[in-house]
């Protein structure tokens, strides 16, 4: 990256310090969409950049943007910059302060602790000779010029959806990194999530308040789903005089963090809004893992040893063990490799059946008679189309689809089937620690993770960031649009590798004939030709 180019938000709002970058503009005469992406179709009628500004950053210092379309930057051999607003998109002549960091003693000894501001992160790292350069994201990191003065900051924080470990040590990273980093005193907890902004009082957070509370599950703050309300929730902002927004949850969250976010730069707030992805189940894309992903999995190695160790002790004893995973089968996946007990693995994106050849019937009679015992993991979501007689359409307050209990309904389906016609006296035990793997504190490399999640989190917003969420990507923290981690699910690609490793672990049957097989390889190709291998991208990226 050329040094010389500066592309530093307060080199924007001065036109006349503009040097010529080597960022070339969305120009969309030229650009063809890859995709049907939604993102892409809804923008290629309008340039998504200001068509005169020559900088990858905000309003290019010439206009304001009147919506937020996505902001692309394209550039040299397929060079795509997926950026994020920031405030100066909408709020022009912002001035600019010195990042105080540089006088903080305890970073005054990193050589270049500023991130610089072209500086950006490549979303596929898997490249061949001609590989186009392909879509980045903006590094996040503390810049040397931030938008708010320390002491006119007032930031809230919020926690929304279900609950993962690390919620409290994030809450307490960003309380202390806000009062440590950056001198802001004033931050205060929304409780009990988005309804908590209209509908509850708020709590005062200090460093003091939060010092203990990551070594407690759950969120000091109380969570909820439902109750987004989005013009009350920003009148509560604007009433408080609140100017930080810190949004920690899911994908419900952070789509109701983007119309938070749109509805504050329609009124042309001085509010930053930050999300931070909470998701238990890993179903967010884009990023590497989630935080509490990992404490999850470790948790569910108790009930799997547990299930194991019941089953090894009774003749032909099945211990079933429900995991949770709403529609990605992350956490059942690799607690089952990490375990090497299991012997059947059972998650949403994989189909399965119970009767006949290749069925799971057949191949739980197998193991019994092969080796008396047997462990199953199913994770919540798998084989609810099994379900379908006794489906119903119940929603919870956000509008997830209530599941059926499918190890209590698969755990019968067993017991059924070997009691019929006396096949097979079978004993099966059924362990459910479903909410046990998330209630819990997050484990130690979590920890590190949420730390380092708040920070970019409160360096975004300082730096005048906005309406974007921060996330790993490839091993470095960035700023990723909102729209780009709500658009579709992360989920497990059955026809990859790490599904092929589990099945060779398990030596369960893939329940898929041949043609099956073939086909579903063959629309994984055809959808990782088409999105220009983002799917690829994210089903590698856990490997
Ligand atoms: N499309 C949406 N627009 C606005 N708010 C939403 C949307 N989807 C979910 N929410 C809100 O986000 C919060 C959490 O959503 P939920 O789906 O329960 O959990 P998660 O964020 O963990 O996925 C809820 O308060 C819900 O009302
Ligand atoms: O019973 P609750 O609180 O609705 O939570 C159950 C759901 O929460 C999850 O753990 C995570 O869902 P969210 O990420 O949407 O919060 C799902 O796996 C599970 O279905
Ligand atoms: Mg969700």
């Amino acid at each position: 990256m050329d040094s010389s180019i500066s592309n530093s938000p307060t080199s924007i709002s001065s036109s006349a310090s503009l040097s010529i970058p080597r960022f070339r503009c969305f120009d969309p005469a030229n650009f063809h969409p890859p995709t049907t992406n939604p993102r892409f179709l809804r923008s290629s009628s309008s340039p998504r950049l200001n068509s005169t500004s020559p900088t990858i950053n905000g309003n290019g210092g010439t206009g304001i943007s009147t919506n937020s379309e996505p902001k692309i930057v394209t550039g040299e051999a397929g060079f795509e910059l997926e950026d994020v607003p920031h405030l100066t998109d909408y709020i022009p002549q912002l001035p600019t302060y010195p990042n105080p960091l540089q006088d903080n003693p305890s970073y005054s000894v990193v050589k270049q602790y500023f991130v610089n501001d072209d500086d950006t992160v490549v979303q596929k790292i898997v490249a061949q000779k001609d590989s186009h350069r392909g879509t980045h994201f903006r590094r996040a990191g503390p810049r040397q010029k931030v938008y708010f003065e320390s002491d006119e900051v007032h930031a809230c924080i919020v926690t929304c959806g279900g609950l993962c470990p690390g919620l409290n040590t994030v809450i307490r990273e960003l309380v202390c990194g806000l009062y440590f980093m950056y001198g802001v005193t004033k931050v205060i907890g929304i409780e009990g999530g988005y309804r908590g902004f209209y509908a509850r009082n708020t709590v005062p957070l200090t460093p003091n308040v939060v010092n203990d509370i990551h070594k407690r599950g759950g969120t000091i703050l109380g969570t909820s789903r439902g109750g987004h309300d989005t013009s009350k929730i920003v009148d509560s902002i604007q009433d408080r005089g609140i100017n930080q927004v810190y949004i920690i949850g899911g994908d419900g969250t952070q789509r109701g963090a983007a119309v938070i976010f749109e509805e504050i730069r329609r009124r042309g707030l001085k509010v930053a809004v930050a999300g931070i992805p909470k998701t238990i189940d890993n179903d967010i894309p884009v990023i590497d893992k989630s935080f509490g992903f990992d404490t999850a999995v470790e948790e569910a190695q108790r009930a799997i040893n547990a299930a194991h160790v019941e089953s090894e002790s009774f003749e032909n004893c099945i211990g079933v063990v429900k995991l949770m995973g709403r529609y990605s089968g992350f956490i059942a996946m690799y607690a089952t490799l990490a375990s090497r007990d299991v012997d059947c693995c059972l998650i949403p994106e994989s189909p399965f059946y119970l009767e006949g050849p290749g069925g799971l019937f057949e191949y739980i009679e197998k193991r019994l008679n092969e080796n008396g015992h047997m462990v199953i993991v199913i994770a919540e979501g798998a084989g609810q189309e099994l379900l379908s007689e006794s489906i119903h359409n119940k929603r919870d307050a956000s509008g997830n689809k209530l599941l059926k209990d499918v190890g209590l309904w698969i755990s019968q389906k067993i017991k059924d089937h070997f009691a019929k016609g006396k096949r097979m006296a079978i004993n099966l035990k059924y362990i459910d620690p479903t909410y046990m793997i998330r209630a819990i504190p997050s484990n130690a490399s979590d920890n590190v993770y949420c730390t380092l999640l708040a920070q970019s989190a409160i360096h975004g917003a300082m730096a005048g960031y906005t309406g974007c969420t921060v996330g790993l990507v490839n091993g470095r923290h960035t700023y990723i649009p909102f729209y780009r981690i709500t658009e579709r699910q992360h989920k497990v690609i059955i026809t990859d590798r790490m599904w092929a490793r589990l099945l060779s672990s398990t030596h369960q049957p893939s329940f898929l004939d041949p043609e099956e097989i073939t086909g579903r390889k063959a629309e994984e190709e055809s959808r990782t030709e088409l999105s220009n291998g983002e799917d690829y991208e994210e089903a590698v990226v856990l490997k």
